[in-house]
């Protein structure tokens, strides 16, 4: 894990790389530390993103030794190359050592800010309505590189990051080892401290990746699926994941899934006016899902350039979370913010930004 995790920094210790047991080791090996002085330097290092050697209270006693805590340790260093704001929401672009460029969006939420990763660049699930579809599928992010975008958020742009989600460039579950690394790092109590219950994985919705997801140790995440569509026939020509986990499928998958909560479950749908939201539509998407204890979360279809449909009015979603309410669905509209920014949560590279 220590060599996976650590992508630059063969020198220096870099906490963030490393999760806290791995740095425990390391301290100890460098510096003689003991556990209670790498706990505490790990807590400060990753939540204030700099070591204030004075205010360790558990450093022992011995000549040099502040100077050779700094000197071991080494910080990310995410190249921030674009940040823009529009009604709160910050969208900012990070460049890789490769010299590709991954997307990450703040999101203010009523008391607290949600940040929205990328886990890879492009993606190769080729969903039609996707604005990183077109793409194609470039790389993975590794952990070091999706752990960079929390770290830019939190301690670049200083803003107190409370939630996670995973709804920014790319297919999570495609890229299972990076992400459930990174999240052990994001959920470790002694680091960033982001509990589990407050991350959620959205995903385009395959079996393998979600029983993968199930028997991991980061099941008790949110679970966010990607439905888009109420029969095979629609779901298949918005999604091509459907036609090899087609409705029925993924509703058995997900009825098996060890949810640590009631309400860790949330369908995706964007509602595509004249395409998925009729009152049929809505009919049979409740009876397919009626099986889970499943929130719906609606967002209407952003269309950027060259996109299959027109952006679709809030009226129209209105419309729709009216005709679910009235199947008996708890339902909630995904506010659009931050119209003018040309890029946001779900749609990165586009025109904007939706809370969640
Ligand atoms: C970009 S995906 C990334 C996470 C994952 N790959 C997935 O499909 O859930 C995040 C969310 O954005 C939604 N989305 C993608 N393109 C969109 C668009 N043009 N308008 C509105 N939502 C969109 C997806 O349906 C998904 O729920
Ligand atoms: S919606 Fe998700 S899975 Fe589909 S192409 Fe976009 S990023 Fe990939």
């Amino acid at each position: 894990m220590m060599e996976r995790l650590q992508d630059k920094a063969s020198e220096g210790v870099n906490p963030f790389a490393l999760g806290y047991d791995s740095f425990r080791e390391a301290m100890v090996a460098r510096l003689g530390l003991d556990r209670y002085a790498s706990a505490e330097l790990y807590s400060m290092a990753v939540r204030s993103g700099a070591v204030d050697v004075s205010a360790l209270t558990r450093l022992p006693e011995r000549e040099g030794l502040g100077v050779a805590v700094k000197q071991a340790l080494v910080f990310p260093d995410p190249r921030l190359v674009t940040v823009k704001e529009a009604d709160g929401v910050v969208k900012f672009t990070t460049r890789l050592l490769d010299g590709h460029e991954v997307e990450s969006v703040v999101l203010p939420m009523l008391n607290h800010y949600t940040l929205c990763v990328s886990s890879q660049v492009g993606c190769k699930r080729g969903c039609l309505f996707c604005t990183t579809a077109k793409m194609g599928f470039v790389r993975d992010l590794t952990p070091m590189e999706i752990l960079d975008q929390l770290y830019a958020a939190r301690h670049k742009l200083s803003y107190p990051i409370r939630n996670i989600v995973f709804m920014g460039m790319g297919e999570p579950l495609d890229n299972f080892g990076a992400v459930s690394e990174a999240i052990g790092v994001m959920s470790d109590q002694r680091g960033f401290d982001i509990p589990l219950r407050r991350i959620t994985v959205s995903t385009v919705g395959s079996a393998e990746g979600i029983e993968k997801l199930g028997a991991s140790p980061i099941s008790a995440v949110n679970l966010a699926v990607s439905v888009n569509g109420a029969t095979d026939e629609i779901r298949s020509r918005l999604m091509p994941v459907n036609r090899k986990t087609p409705l029925k499928s993924l509703v058995e998958t997900l009825s098996r899934y060890p949810f640590a909560r009631k309400g860790a479950l949330f369908a995706e749908y964007i509602v595509i006016e004249g395409v998925n939201d009729s009152p049929e539509d809505a009919r049979a998407l409740v009876a397919v899902l009626s099986p889970l204890a499943v929130r719906y979360n609606l967002i209407g279809f952003n269309a950027g350039p060259g996109a299959p449909f027109p952006s679709t009015c809030q009226k129209a979603v209105e419309r729709f979370r009216d005709l679910l309410v009235h199947e008996g669905a708890y339902v909630r509209i995904r506010a659009s913010k931050g119209r003018d920014l040309v890029a946001g949560c779900g749609q990165l590279g586009k025109k904007s930004v939706s809370s969640v």
